[in-house]
């Protein structure tokens, strides 16, 4: 489906009118249609042909990552024309007025100033013309505290037992980013202590954590931005009673429970200890907050020292974003081709496969940011986009999905385009495991490009004895038609500050991708109203009598619930 196809008319009470050059708003978008007419009639492999440096130009190395992305169907004047976009779309401005704390998160009022974070330079942030160093340097001195006194044993639980179980109450922002970072510094993780999270208000979840810790050495960590969000609050009260269950006694239920929150009262109403509360900046977003102290259970699993690898790492990323060229500027590149295939080659999703199994959790970390900051279709300005934004963002990791949806990659008539992401060097290596994970990933992203045409095809089987009848069907559904745009994105290996840049570089490429669509990427209040109705229909199933609901097929099945529930 091309972009002109997208007819979003077809969805009553959301008809904004539809251009047939998508993004038309900008100069360069007239130009970009022109290049894919132009480039309609080129390969990616026909373009390698012809260029023997094409895997040197299309490269960028930027804070120990390295993205190859010479196999996708681009050439230079595309390129320059994609990035003028970039600059007509105003990203440099934005960029700047990220980083200076200005509140670009304009429908909640709010500076976006996760940077602040890492910004390990001699930078003074300000935010409505405050540093807010000196609040960064306090919540980091109270980590580094927390996290010695815990790892050292003078912070124990009720019975004086060491912190062995750390417990992360908290969802969305506020918990898939500690996950996916945790998951990646496997090597780097204490052996005295475990680490278990709590995120869905499934009481499963809470079963299973609550049936492998044990009371008297559990740390919980209440982790909400707002202090508002059900889900958190129901498991931290779910938490809190069977500590009290357990035989914690109720001075010392302190000792087991830690806070961060932008809402201290909210977190001090609920019972957390004042000091036991870590603030953040309303200036963090939440999907953008594992860098504040939002990430507390890092250190605490590791050592202060790793999170402040991961930190410096983004710093790193975020250095390069800030003063890169476009054309050479790894975010902007990556948001760029996203761009182009979003818009103009009509794919609708992008995957993201990672070859390290300690990067499981990372494409849905990915998920949130991406699509919770871009799934939008109302410009910053309260206009109806003409144009689709934020890709269906999903993946998991190789070899993996090689026996599972890579067929759909190869010979599915949906354009996916792809980043793989591969650390060159294991650090759990066995054997040649790891270099067979590798090879898999190199040819992955061939084969993609490669395909296999009927002549090959037919010559295969014609060398497997196959007659002239049998081999001229076989051989169509062996045929893969290659061309398939993929990035390769490389690190010596995933180490702390690879990952904290790894991470920082999808932010700014999510950044960049709302500025071009002129979205706010920064609010999101689409999942307001699930909440709202979630209130209403909780009530319902919780009455005694309940009047109807607007349609049939929820009261009948609020019914059935009632019925098997009451
Ligand atoms: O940290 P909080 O305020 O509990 O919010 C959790 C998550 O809920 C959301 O607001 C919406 O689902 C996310 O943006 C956020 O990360």
């Amino acid at each position: 489906m091309s972009s002109e196809n997208f007819k979003p008319s077809n969805f009553k009470g959301w008809e904004p009118a539809v251009n047939t050059t998508p993004l038309s708003q900008y100069a360069s978008a007239k130009i970009l249609a022109a290049h894919r007419d132009r480039l309609s009639s080129q390969t990616i492999s026909g373009l390698f042909a012809s260029d023997p440096r094409r895997a040197e130009t299309y490269l960028i190395s930027a804070a120990g990552l390295e993205l190859d992305f010479s196999k996708n169907a681009i050439d230079q004047p595309l390129l320059k024309t994609l990035a003028a976009m970039a600059g007509e779309a105003g990203v440099a401005e934005k960029r700047t007025a990220m980083v200076a704390g200005e509140k670009i998160n304009s429908s909640e009022n709010r500076a976006v100033f996760h940077t602040a974070l890492r910004d390990f330079t001699n930078s003074d942030p300000q935010v409505d013309g405050e540093s807010i160093k000196p609040g960064i340097e306090d919540v980091l001195q109270k980590i580094r505290i927390l996290t010695s006194n815990i790892h050292g044993g003078k912070w124990t639980g009720y019975s004086g037992k060491k912190i062995r179980h750390i417990i992360n109450i908290g969802v969305g922002g506020s918990f898939l980013g500690i996950k996916a970072v945790l998951d990646g510094l496997q090597p780097w993780q204490r052996d005295d202590i475990t680490t278990h999270y709590i995120a869905n208000i499934d009481p499963t979840e809470l079963h299973q954590v609550l049936t492998n810790i044990d009371a008297e050495t559990a740390l919980f960590i209440v982790a909400s931005k707002s202090f508002s969000t059900l889900e958190t609050k129901l498991n931290a009260t779910a938490a809190r009673s069977w500590m009290l269950e357990q035989g914690v006694p109720e001075q010392d239920i302190h000792r087991h429970f830690v806070a961060i929150s932008s809402n201290i009262s909210a977190a001090t109403a609920f019972g957390i200890a004042k000091d036991n509360i870590f603030p953040m900046g309303d200036w963090v977003g939440g999907r953008y907050s594992l860098w504040s102290a939002i990430g507390l259970m890092i250190p605490l699993a590791t050592s202060y020292a790793v999170f402040e690898r991961l930190l410096k790492g983004a710093g790193a990323m975020d250095q390069h974003f800030l003063t890169a060229p476009f054309t050479e500027n790894m975010p902007v590149v990556m948001a760029l081709l996203g761009i182009w295939h979003q818009n103009w080659l009509g794919a609708e999703s992008h995957a993201v496969i990672p070859y390290d199994s300690r990067l499981t959790t990372f494409p849905k970390h990915l998920q949130q940011m991406d699509m919770e900051s871009n799934g939008k279709t109302v410009t910053r300005d309260g206009e109806a986009v003409h144009y689709h934004t934020g890709a269906v963002i999903w993946g998991d990791v190789g070899t993996n999905g090689q026996h599972a949806y890579h067929q759909l990659f190869h010979q599915g008539s949906r354009l996916v385009p792809i980043d793989f992401i591969v650390p060159l060097q294991s650090c759990n290596p066995i054997g040649a495991q790891h270099r067979w994970l590798v090879a898999h990933a190199f040819a992955q992203s061939q084969a993609l490009m490669q395909g296999k045409n009927l002549e090959q095809a037919r010559a295969e089987l014609a060398n497997k004895g196959l007659n002239e009848s049998q081999l001229e069907s076989l051989a169509r559904q062996k045929v893969i038609p290659g061309n398939r745009p993929s990035n390769m994105l490389t690190m010596d290996r995933l180490t702390p500050e690879n990952l904290g840049a790894l991470v920082a570089l999808y932010e700014h490429k999510v950044f960049v991708q709302g500025i071009i669509w002129n979205l706010n990427s920064f609010d999101q209040w689409g999942v307001e109203l699930g909440k709202v109705l979630g209130n209403k229909i909780f009530d319902c199933l919780s009455e005694d009598a309940f009047s109807d609901v607007e349609d049939s097929s929820t009261n009948r099945l609020i019914k059935k619930f009632k019925l098997l529930n009451d």
